[in-house]
């Protein structure tokens, strides 16, 4: 079934518009995959020091060029209970290589931040750098030339986006990426966040407050809520990145190793060797581009993505657009209702049928591209499975169910939860910026009122705590955007704001700066382009000034005379206290380079 004529339009729109970049780009991945088999372009002594540790058997597979050789590229760290796991892939990879035939080698670790170890702290001012670090440290380990065909081991925020930039980049190897899977539900997200709310105002202890967290994030995969790491997972699937099913299913469990082993081995089975070679940089092209977008919209996925996906796009030479975003949002029906966008988590979508239900409903309606490649194979239709073990320990797909085994978290699209999706572009004389309404009350969706100014997010906290945030009002909080601080994720004002609504003043964020895919019941205006450092008109707003936002319509607006506005002098803000301290020095080159939010906020592409 081909797609909904309105999506065939937007996706023409990015083919005609992205021509002068993805032809280059095509000729560069088809040049660099003439070359066959790249490690016979090695010297002796480049290969013997490639393979030393090997094992007599391996070097001698590797010595010919019959034998294709995977790299494996790890996000491997104590720090993110969603990467712990990783810590044993490479073993299991290597076992289920050498089964195969192959050779798996570890080409490269890259690092990897958890967002929610430095919320609200310093270092969350690295974390949108850390995205395009990822990808220049994947870069150096495939760098080697050793390999035929690369698996990805990661699964945060801007882990697989780095990494995704990084396989494209390398577009010539196939990819495929191998996620850890989802932490068993705990503490619900909505009881953990009632339990911060009860801390912030000051009704219950720190002790109580921890052990809320605790029992919320309390082992190995990755935090239920379906933030921007979950948003990745259900990306790499409707892209074709993933092996069908393999997005939520939980780290240590049989069928999360025969997961594993089967993409080994299909990795090894797509490389230029065989008959089925997938190169990442041909797989992918604007309608999975397309499916990534509708998969975001149609799940209520994180608007870190309105960022990530202008950059993950732009390394296979495609031109993405907030606008291109908006409009498919107007066509895309919100079919899941997962928390911040409703009360149950990854593990709860994934049993109401999943990935594979998701895709199924849309494709029904023509809402996905089915005729797009994936490491699977050709089609999408591939993906609308349930997978299992079977007896033998293998992996089993059965097809999704017909109907939502749970139609409060997954509906069928013929009674969507909302008839658009979750994601809008607003614009205005403030400049462009996005929201996430998926999460957002109807009766929220247009706010007018004062604004009130800050610098920076503790700001605000210490207005709460003085008892000055009264009445309705919209808070300014600017001088985070990219080139100011490395635009941190400004969550922690979440708590805060979301006392308030719930006290029935009508509040709303507007910031240069980021939101966690977590973040939900308030609305906000995020990555507000153009910064203030970059003379943006956010930077002439002055408490008191009247702000409309209204998602409803795509518009944010100060309600101010625009000569007066014009004439207003550019707020400066010292920002002598993001240059240095928790690794910030090292970053001022990123400062300096970063690009605009509206093309992915990146340092490799303006
Ligand atoms: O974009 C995201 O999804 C967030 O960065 C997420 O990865 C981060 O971990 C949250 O901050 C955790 O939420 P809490 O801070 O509420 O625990
Ligand atoms: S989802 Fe966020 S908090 Fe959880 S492990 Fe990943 S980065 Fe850390």
């Amino acid at each position: 079934m081909s797609a909904d004529k309105r999506i065939e339009a937007i996706t023409a729109r990015i083919v005609e518009r992205s021509k002068p970049y993805r032809q280059p780009y095509l000729d560069r991945v088809r040049a660099a995959a003439s070359q066959g088999v790249h490690r016979a372009v090695l010297s002796c002594g480049n290969l013997a020091h490639g393979f030393a540790v090997c094992s007599p058997a391996e070097k001698d597979a590797l010595a010919g060029d019959r034998v294709p050789n995977l790299g494996i590229i790890t996000s491997y760290n104590d720090m993110l209970s969603a990467h712990q796991p990783f810590e044993t892939y490479p073993a299991l990879i290597r076992e289920a290589a050498r089964e195969a035939g192959g050779v798996a080698q570890v080409a490269g670790g890259v690092p990897a931040m958890c967002d929610g170890v430095t919320q609200g702290q310093p270092g969350m001012e690295l974390s949108l750098f850390s995205r395009d670090l990822i990808a220049m440290s994947a870069g150096i380990g495939l760098s080697h030339n050793m390999f035929d065909s690369v698996v990805y081991l990661g699964v945060c925020d801007k882990i697989v986006p780095g990494l995704t930039i990084a396989a494209l980049t390398f577009g010539h190897l196939p990819a495929i990426f191998i996620p850890a899977g989802p932490m068993t539900t705990g503490l619900p997200n909505d009881e953990k966040a009632r339990v911060r709310q009860l801390y912030a105002e000051g009704k219950a202890g720190r002790a109580e407050l921890l052990e809320a967290e605790s029992k919320s994030y309390h082992g190995p995969g990755t935090c239920t809520f379906y933030g921007t790491a979950n948003s990745n997972q259900m990306l790499m699937e409707i892209m074709g990145f993933h092996m069908p099913g393999a997005s939520f299913i939980n780290p240590g469990t049989p069928l999360r190793d025969a997961l594993t082993k089967e993409a080994t081995k299909r990795a090894l089975a797509i490389t230029a060797q065989g008959n089925e070679f997938t190169p990442a940089g041909e797989m992918i092209d604007e309608r999975s581009i397309v499916n990534g977008v509708v998969g975001l919209h149609a799940t209520g996925g994180s608007t870190n993505h309105t960022l990530h996906l202008l950059a993950m796009a732009r390394a296979a030479g495609i031109l993405l657009t907030w606008k291109d975003i908006s409009e498919l949002s107007d066509t895309v029906p919100l079919l899941a209702r997962v928390y911040p966008n409703g009360l149950s988590d990854v593990n709860h979508f994934h049993a109401a049928g999943g990935m594979g239900f998701l895709i199924q409903e849309l494709l029904k309606h023509g809402m996905l591209h089915d005729d797009v490649r994936t490491v699977f194979g050709q089609g999408l239709q591939a993906y609308t499975i349930d997978p299992k073990l079977s007896e033998t320990g293998t992996v089993l797909r059965e097809p999704a169910p017909k109907v939502s085994h749970d139609p409060k978290i997954l509906a069928n699209i013929e009674t969507p939860f909302q008839a658009t999706g979750g994601l809008k572009m607003l614009t205005g004389n403030i400049g462009s910026a996005v929201i996430k309404i998926s999460a957002v009350k109807p009766e929220r969706h247009v706010i007018e009122a004062p604004a009130k100014v800050f610098h920076d997010q503790q700001e605000l906290n210490v207005a709460f705590k003085a008892g000055e945030l009264t009445g309705d009002f919209i808070a300014v909080v600017r001088f985070q955007g990219p080139k100011a601080n490395g635009m941190p994720e400004l969550h922690k004002l979440t708590t805060v704001l979301g006392i308030l609504q719930d006290r029935g003043q009508r509040v709303a964020l507007l910031t240069d700066g980021r939101m966690s895919g977590a973040s939900g019941k308030v609305p906000a205006a995020i990555h507000v382009t153009p910064e203030a450092v970059d003379n943006g008109p956010i930077g002439r707003i002055r408490t008191g000034d009247i702000i409309r936002l209204d998602a409803a319509h795509g518009t944010i607006e100060v309600l101010v005379d625009a000569a007066e506005f014009a004439a207003r002098p550019q707020a400066t803000a010292d920002l002598s206290g993001n240059e240095f301290g928790m690794g910030r020095e090292l970053f001022a080159p990123f400062r300096a380079i970063a690009g605009p939010a509206d093309h992915g906020a990146s340092v490799l592409f303006a």
